[in-house]
């Protein structure tokens, strides 16, 4: 995959240039950046033109749970820059003319070939039907690495990515096929339980994962549930 196609290299330039001039940045900032750049899976996400390293998560998960299949049909909820886009419609493509790959956002995003973009926020009430008139049916995966904008404040950051987590659970339970798969963003601690109990209840199994490209001194940890067991029949 080149990088050129869809400017996977240009973030990592502003980045050089700012930790270049170093003048008006903070020292933590200096040294996030510092470890961003020297990063192996940031330097390997540009040779092979990724648009994020969070690609590389998925990829692993993939190769190891086996979930992405061609044909089938995906809804990325946090999609930007597209990383997970990018790998979900590779492994998806199919000869089907129409994309088989959904992201959402509400940060604007280049397009990504083989996925539809629906710009907006995912807690938004319409965004469910959008996504699935956007697919064009039920998919067989959702995928979620939505996180919340961070406060600095680590409770409050932690609170509103599970509420995301949750509401995207929510959606998964409500959209899935039988027989499709979950994968989540969420973070160690606490509130997580109650989220497994739940999938529990609807997936054959459910477990969480910390891919290698997850960083270790990350709370981030992912959430797997696969084999949906489907809905009960609505009464009429
Ligand atoms: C870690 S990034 C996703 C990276 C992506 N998986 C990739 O591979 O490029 C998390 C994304 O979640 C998005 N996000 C957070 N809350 C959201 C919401 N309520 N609706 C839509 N997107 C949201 C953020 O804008 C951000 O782009």
């Amino acid at each position: 995959m080149s990088n050129k196609k869809d400017g996977a290299g240009s973030t990592t330039r502003v980045l050089r240039t700012k930790v270049k001039k170093k003048r008006g940045l903070k020292e933590s900032s200096r040294r996030w950046l510092e470890r961003h750049l020297n990063d192996p899976y940031v330097q390997r996400s540009k040779t092979d033109g990724y648009r994020s390293r969070a690609a590389y998560k998925l990829i692993e998960i993939d190769d190891k749970y086996r979930l992405l299949k061609p044909g089938q049909k995906v809804i990325d909820l946090g999609a930007a820059p597209g990383g997970w886009c990018q790998v979900a419609a590779a492994r998806t493509k199919s000869t089907a003319q129409a994309p088989h790959v959904v992201g959402i956002d509400y940060l604007e995003m280049d397009a990504v070939p083989g996925a539809a973009i629906v710009q907006m926020d995912f807690l938004d009430d319409a965004a469910p039907t959008r996504l699935i008139e956007a697919l064009g049916g039920e998919p067989d995966i959702v995928l979620s690495d939505m996180a919340a904008p961070t406060t600095g404040h680590r409770r409050t950051d932690h609170l509103r990515t599970m509420h995301l987590c949750e509401v995207a659970a929510d959606f998964a339970m409500s959209v899935l096929k039988p027989g499709g798969h979950f994968l989540t963003k969420t973070f160690q601690g606490g509130t997580e339980n109650e989220l497994l109990d739940m999938l529990k209840r609807s997936f054959r199994s459910v477990h969480h994962v910390k891919p290698p490209a997850s960083r270790d001194e990350s709370v981030e940890l992912y959430l797997l549930a696969k084999d949906f067991k489907g809905r009960a029949p609505t009464e009429e």
